[in-house]
């Protein structure tokens, strides 16, 4: 097992401080596993994003055909979906998800 060098980075901080790793090995690991993290995330806004948009179409129909906004059937479908997946915290994403899509309630 090596140490890490102390050497900083271009922004003054070295790949210890940055990842709290303890050898170059694991920085390593951990800077590049960070980045694939980071795609993801962006990935995952964008289909959030996209979710939006189209949860958006749907209100807006609901809304011009004299309907209400929410329909909490349909969310607990959703909600259900999550949890199911995802465990209980599943739950609390789609509930924020949600939020996003139609707004708080
Ligand atoms: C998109 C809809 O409208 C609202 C938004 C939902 C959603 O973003 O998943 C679910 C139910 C409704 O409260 C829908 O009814 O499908």
């Amino acid at each position: 097992m090596s140490t890490t060098t102390a050497a900083p980075t271009a922004t003054g901080v070295t790949a210890a401080e940055k990842t709290g790793a303890r050898t170059d090995e694991a920085a390593d690991l951990i800077g590049k596993a960070r980045e694939r993290i980071d795609a993801l995330d962006d990935r995952i806004i964008g289909l959030i994003q996209e979710r939006m948009a189209v949860s958006a179409v749907v209100q807006e129909a609901r809304l011009t055909s004299g309907g209400r906004r929410v329909n909490l059937s349909r969310e607990m479908e959703v909600l259900a979906h999550y949890r199911d997946a995802l465990g209980k915290p599943g739950t609390a994403l789609a509930m924020t998800m949600l939020e996003l899509c139609r707004g708080r309630i």
